[in-house]
């Protein structure tokens, strides 16, 4: 509630009219050359997402701010997944407008990147499907109206979900950059990623979730029991590249917060470095979770969230292993993401801030990587004789995960992720720091 915003009417009264005049006139000019504020927006609203409120909230709370603000918007209401992202990509004419907002979730926050990202290359001649191309940097700011399931983009880059804060956050023209990873696989595209990137626990959420659509954000609950009671896990490889020089770990108590010295710090420092410094790592091994956090993924369910240091524009990716382990322990740690307590001070959890990451599953490895595995002499039928100790139940090769990509299925097991460091703009300006009353002797100064 502290970051939350509101409006307010404030009436000055002047005693000579032609300095009210002369007041307003500056007042008028100030607004539309010095301050940042958009003046056209083109807005998509996902009629379909969370409790299926976009258009009313939308309607109800921020197009009579716009209005009152002198923003001008055209309104899509999106009637089909990819509507906007599609329009993004090949008809809007981007030129008419100061940003770009969407009304929804983290899956329609989605639809806006991949649109701008994409388009943003094309017009720059950059070839989105080579993994080592430097991207260009879209020029138009995104604002998020929430009215999703987790909105955890919104939470945890303005502090709250409330559609009044995050259009007041637009309408001022606040301005945060962000880091995004883009995901390949064989050098061919496959999605950006803002926030999660989870493979195992998160995946499985996901995909079963889908399916419980009709509970609306409730279904999160329900699928994460029943992905806590199954207890999968998964084999696999992840490759790497820690990021160097830079400053801060993501066990810091220090937090991102509004105008951020870290991601200023590491955003310079990694624009001017080459990316492929340093040397990469290697772990294979079970793991129930991979996941790559990218910011801190604060949201209601999880107040300081999966990575509770992670920056927004630092250019890098905290990547969390946790390793296959009791159900008791697993829960040990969910229940740390929603407690104050260190969620990755527990013997079977990892966390590397990484620049660059690979993941290969058990299955994606080729025989010699297997044989490799097994101390360099075990033959195949010793490996699946393995796997089947492990599967007495069923008796078959364990059973793989997908990737959950900010609340998007990516069913591409193996894949090779890069952090592209400050590459998108919203208009919000991270996390503020509740106000310190310093004269509490006396508060009526303050
Ligand atoms: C038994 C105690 C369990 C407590 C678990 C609390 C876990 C909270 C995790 C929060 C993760 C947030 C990462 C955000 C992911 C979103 O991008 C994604 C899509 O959001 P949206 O499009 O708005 O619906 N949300 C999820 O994947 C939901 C994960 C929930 C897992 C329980
Ligand atoms: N008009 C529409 N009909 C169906 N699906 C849509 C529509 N517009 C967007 N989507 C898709 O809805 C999904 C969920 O959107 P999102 O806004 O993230 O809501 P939620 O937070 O409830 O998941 C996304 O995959 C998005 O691509
Ligand atoms: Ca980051």
């Amino acid at each position: 509630r502290q970051h939350r915003w509101r409006c307010a009417e404030v009436t000055f009264t002047c005693p000579e009219g032609e300095l009210s005049v002369m007041l307003l006139l500056l007042l008028l000019l100030l607004l539309l050359f010095t301050a940042n504020r958009p003046k056209h927006l083109l807005i998509y609203i996902n009629p379909y997402g969370g409790k299926r409120q976009g258009k009313r909230i939308y309607e109800q709370k921020v197009a009579p701010l716009f209005a009152a603000a002198g923003v001008s918007t055209d309104v899509i209401v999106t009637e089909y997944a990819n509507h906007a992202r599609d329009h993004l990509r090949t008809e809007a004419e981007l030129k008419k407008y100061d940003g770009v907002v969407c009304v929804g979730g983290d899956g329609m926050f989605s639809e806006i990147i991949h649109g701008l990202i994409w388009r943003t290359q094309i017009d720059g001649a950059v070839d989105p499907n080579c993994p080592d191309e430097t991207l260009q940097t879209c020029s138009l700011r995104i604002g998020i109206i929430p009215a999703g399931s987790t909105d955890c983009i919104c939470f945890a880059t303005v502090g709250t979900n409330d559609p009044v804060t995050s259009a007041l956050h637009i309408i001022v023209g606040d301005s945060q950059p962000m880091d995004v990873c883009s995901v390949h696989h064989n050098n061919a595209f496959l999605r950006y990623s803002v926030s999660l990137l989870g493979y195992g626990f998160y995946g499985d959420v996901l995909t079963d979730s889908e399916r419980k659509r009709w509970m609306g954000p409730a279904r999160y609950d329900l699928s994460g029991l029943k992905m806590f009671l199954t207890h999968h896990y998964y084999e696999g490889t992840v490759s790497y590249l820690p990021a160097r020089g830079i400053i801060g770990t993501p066990r810091d108590a220090a937090r991102c917060r509004s105008g951020c010295v870290v991601c200023q710090h590491n955003g310079k420092l990694l624009t001017e470095r080459s990316e492929n410094d340093g040397e990469w790592r290697t772990i294979r091994g079970k793991f129930l979770a991979i996941n790559a956090a990218s910011m801190s993924c604060a949201c209601p369910r999880s107040p300081k969230g999966l990575s509770p240091a992670a920056h927004l524009a630092d250019g890098t990716t905290d990547l969390i292993l946790v390793r296959k382990c009791s159900r008791f322990d697993f829960l040990r740690h969910l229940l740390r993401h929603t407690s104050k307590d260190d969620q990755f001070d527990l013997t079977f959890v990892e966390v590397h801030r990484v620049r660059r990451f690979r993941f290969t599953p058990r299955h994606c490895q080729s025989d010699s990587d297997l044989e490799l595995d097994l101390l360099g002499n075990a033959s195949k039928r010793q490996i699946f004789s393995q796997i089947c100790r492990d599967h007495p139940a069923c008796g078959c090769a364990p059973a793989y995960s997908c990737w959950n990509c900010d609340g998007e299925i990516l069913t591409h097991t193996a894949i090779d992720v890069r952090v592209h460091c400050q590459l998108i703009k919203l208009f919000a300006r991270g996390i503020e720091e509740p106000a310190v009353f310093e004269d509490l002797a006396n508060p009526c100064a303050i």
